[in-house]
């Protein structure tokens, strides 16, 4: 779909990089796109910067290398964006997330909650995306953690479901005993995601330093 989607915005492919691939000419990069597994993509991203290439990670399921990723940026005065969703519409739903925390914040009688549905395919639970959706609650909220399924008290609980070949739909609820407030995103096909990943690409190229999809698009 990155392919595609690249082509279609008139650039070209110099090298694919799959499981199996040995040696990579990074000669003739400009930038490169890593949407791999959880145990791949901190390998795929250092030989990125030690080979001055800067590059796009969508991969989830690896953050507890971001900072070491971030430093070893710095360190060869690379250029780096992760995003768990490239999406357009989920990069204003972040925002939406946040805006909607902070106004539910002193009302007690709401008690949130996540769900999250990906195809069955998907190695990692919860999503990149619900993290960064909880995360985006906790920091503008009581809220002091997240927890798949029954969560205690002061903590979010996230279900996942894995349901055929779903690309992605996130929803937030806020319940109380008399009402509640839903927002949802909802991915019609994987198109968004390739299409976010090849704009960021395009942006990142003659830039140096870490950015995200807010710096991108430019959402204030
Ligand atoms: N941020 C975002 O917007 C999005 C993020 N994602 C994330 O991207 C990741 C990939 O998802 P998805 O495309 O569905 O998964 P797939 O399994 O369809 O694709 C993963 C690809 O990575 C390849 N691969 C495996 N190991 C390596 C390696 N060491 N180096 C390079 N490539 C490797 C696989 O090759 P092979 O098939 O030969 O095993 C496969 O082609 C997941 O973490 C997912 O959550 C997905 C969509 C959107
Ligand atoms: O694995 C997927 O498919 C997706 N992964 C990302 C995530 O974990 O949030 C983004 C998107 O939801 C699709």
């Amino acid at each position: 779909m990155i392919e595609q989607v690249a082509l279609s915005r008139n650039h070209t492919i110099v090298a694919k990089v799959d499981v199996d691939t040995v040696d990579i000419d990074f000669s003739e990069m400009d930038v490169a796109i890593d949407f791999s597994m959880p145990s791949a993509a901190y390998g795929n991203l250092t030989k990125c910067f030690e080979h001055g290439v800067p590059v796009i990670s969508g991969t989830t399921g690896w953050l507890d290398k971001y900072d070491e990723a971030v430093a070893l940026c710095k360190e060869n005065k690379g250029a780096f964006i992760y995003a768990s969703n490239f999406s357009l519409g989920v990069n204003v739903f972040f925002e939406l997330n946040e805006y909607l925390a902070k106004m539910m914040k002193n009302l007690d009688q709401y008690k949130v909650s996540m769900e999250e549905i990906h195809h069955t395919q998907k190695l990692d639970e919860p999503s990149g995306t619900a993290i960064t959706l909880a995360e985006g609650i906790i920091k503008n909220t009581n809220y002091s953690a997240w927890k798949l399924e029954n969560a205690p008290a002061g903590e979010i609980p996230i279900v996942s479901k894995r349901i055929g070949t779903t690309p992605g739909t996130h929803s937030i609820d806020y319940s109380s005993e008399v009402d509640s407030i839903e927002i949802k995103h909802t991915a019609h096909n994987r198109e968004g995601f390739a299409l976010g990943a090849v704009i960021a690409a395009e942006w990142i190229v003659g830039k140096t330093g870490v950015f995200t999809m807010k710096d991108v698009l430019n959402l204030g």
